[in-house]
This record gives structure tokens, C-alpha cells and sequence, in this order.
């Protein structure tokens, strides 16, 4: 296998297919060996990157036990390593998302997502809630400050605090054994993950946008099927299977 590759994967959209509710995401069951297989392949550099907590994806990817970057990077696992975010640090946070609970309670389909140190608002199961969604996430940053912003994804709108974001911990990981020295490949599908292709491809790596929608990803893929199938193909004949260039 190819060694001079670190290899950041991003989850919902990307590794498993969207789904209605976030509590109903199904992970292939060969996904997890797939993944540790790759991993040893590569000396350690695989990493999961999601706006999802450490805690939620160890769950779904276990046995094993992924390096990580949780909630967009407040949480991380590097070469084992682990640093969670507490919520306790976040008193005003916390109040608001008890507000947004109450406010959304009337709202059928529109869910709060608490994840500790963020919270997501998410309107797939009510469409028509997306302005009123978006105005009620728009007003709770504003309330909150300039120590929180709002990252729009896939029909949610996340507030989390301003010094998260993908490729910001892409480049931490970058810095870090056994990711240093290596050439970066990102594999996103949302709005959350253009900023982990801006520092891949900066960095002179490879980035990978899952699905439709304008990118600045330099390849393609069509689904997470897709994905998953040129994971498995080079965990076992260790042929890197995207067009990576000069
Ligand atoms: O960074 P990611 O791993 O891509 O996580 C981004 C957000 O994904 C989840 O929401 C999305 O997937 C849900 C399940 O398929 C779907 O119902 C929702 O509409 C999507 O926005 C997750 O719930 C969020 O916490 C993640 O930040």
C-alpha cells in the first residue's frame, strides 16, 4: 500500500448515506474492518473529521477506535490521543439550546440536535420550516456573540463556537505524527467540508466531493456506496483508487 498518504474522511454523506433523523444513520457492517485496514495500511494516518461528537462516532465505527476530529474539530483523537470537549465550558450555549428546545417544541419535524458543545438545528422532515429554522438559528448566534458562529449544511443550520471548523484541524492533524510529511486526502460531501478542501488542496493534497453541488474539490465521486467501494478496493490491493495528479 501506499504510504505517503493521510487519509481524513468525513461521515454523514460521505461514508454513510443521508438519512431522515440523525439518530437513524446505518453504517455498513464491513465499513469499520475496511477502515482499520486502510488504517495499518497507511501507518496510522486515517482520520475521521465530522461535525458529529467523538463519542456518537465511536459508537457507530466500533470495535475499532478511529483518530477524530469531533463537532468540526472541538473534539479530537490524534495517534490516540483524546480531547473532548466540555460542555461546561459553554454555560451560555447551554441555556440557549434549553430556549431552542422550548421554541421548537411546536414545531413538528424540526429537531434540535444537542451534541454538547454545538447544537443543530435540522428541518429535513419538515421542509417547510427551513425560513423559520434559519431565522431561529440566525437569532440565537446573534444572541450568543461573536464566540459562536453558524455552519449551514445539508437542510440543518449548526451553531457551534467560532473556533471550529474542518480545515483548521485538518492542518492541526497536518502538524502531527504519523500525518506530518504526508499528502493529504480529504473526502467530504457539504458545505462543512470546503474548508477541509481548501486546506488539502493547499497543502498540494487531494480533495474528493461526494455527490452533486458546486465544490472546490478536484474529484468526483457519485454516492457513498461509491466511496465505499474504492475504500474497500484499496484496503486490499493497496491501489490508490482516485485520479491524484502531479
Ligand atoms: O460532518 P459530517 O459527518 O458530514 O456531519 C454533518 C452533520 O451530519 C448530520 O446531519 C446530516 O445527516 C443526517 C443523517 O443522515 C440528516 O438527517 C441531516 O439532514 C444532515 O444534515 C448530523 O446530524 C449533524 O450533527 C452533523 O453535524
Amino acid at each position: 500500500m501506499e504510504e505517503a498518504y493521510a487519509l481524513f474522511l468525513d461521515f454523514d454523506g460521505t461514508l454513510v448515506d443521508i438519512v431522515e433523523r440523525p439518530d437513524a444513520v446505518v453504517v455498513d457492517p464491513a465499513l469499520p474492518d475496511i477502515l482499520l485496514r486502510l488504517e495499518e495500511g497507511l501507518g496510522g494516518a486515517l482520520a475521521i473529521v465530522s461535525g458529529r461528537p467523538v463519542a456518537f462516532l465511536d459508537r457507530q465505527l466500533q470495535p475499532h477506535r478511529f483518530d477524530m476530529a469531533g463537532l468540526h474539530g472541538l473534539e479530537q483523537r490524534i495517534a490516540g490521543n483524546l480531547h473532548l470537549c466540555d460542555p461546561e465550558e459553554h454555560p451560555e450555549l447551554r441555556r440557549m439550546i434549553g430556549r431552542l428546545q422550548e421554541v421548537v417544541a411546536e414545531k413538528a419535524g424540526v429537531l434540535v440536535e444537542d451534541k454538547g458543545c454545538s447544537v443543530a438545528l435540522h428541518w429535513r422532515l419538515a421542509p417547510q420550516e427551513k425560513e423559520f429554522a434559519l431565522a431561529t438559528a440566525h437569532a440565537a448566534v446573534e444572541a450568543l456573540g461573536s464566540e459562536y458562529r453558524l455552519q449551514h449544511g445539508k437542510s440543518v443550520a449548526e451553531i457551534l463556537p467560532s473556533a471550529a471548523g474542518k480545515g483548521k484541524v485538518i492542518e492541526r492533524f497536518m502538524h502531527s505524527a504519523p500525518y506530518k510529511g504526508r499528502r493529504p486526502i480529504f473526502v467530504g460531501d457539504d458545505l462543512t467540508d470546503e474548508n477541509g478542501f481548501r486546506t488539502v488542496n493547499a497543502l498540494g493534497g487531494l480533495s474528493v466531493r461526494i455527490g452533486a453541488g458546486e465544490t472546490i474539490a478536484k474529484v468526483r465521486l457519485r454516492t457513498p456506496a461509491d466511496l465505499r467501494h474504492c475504500l474497500s478496493r484499496w484496503a486490499s490491493d493497496g491501489s490508490l483508487p482516485f485520479n491524484v495528479g502531479d
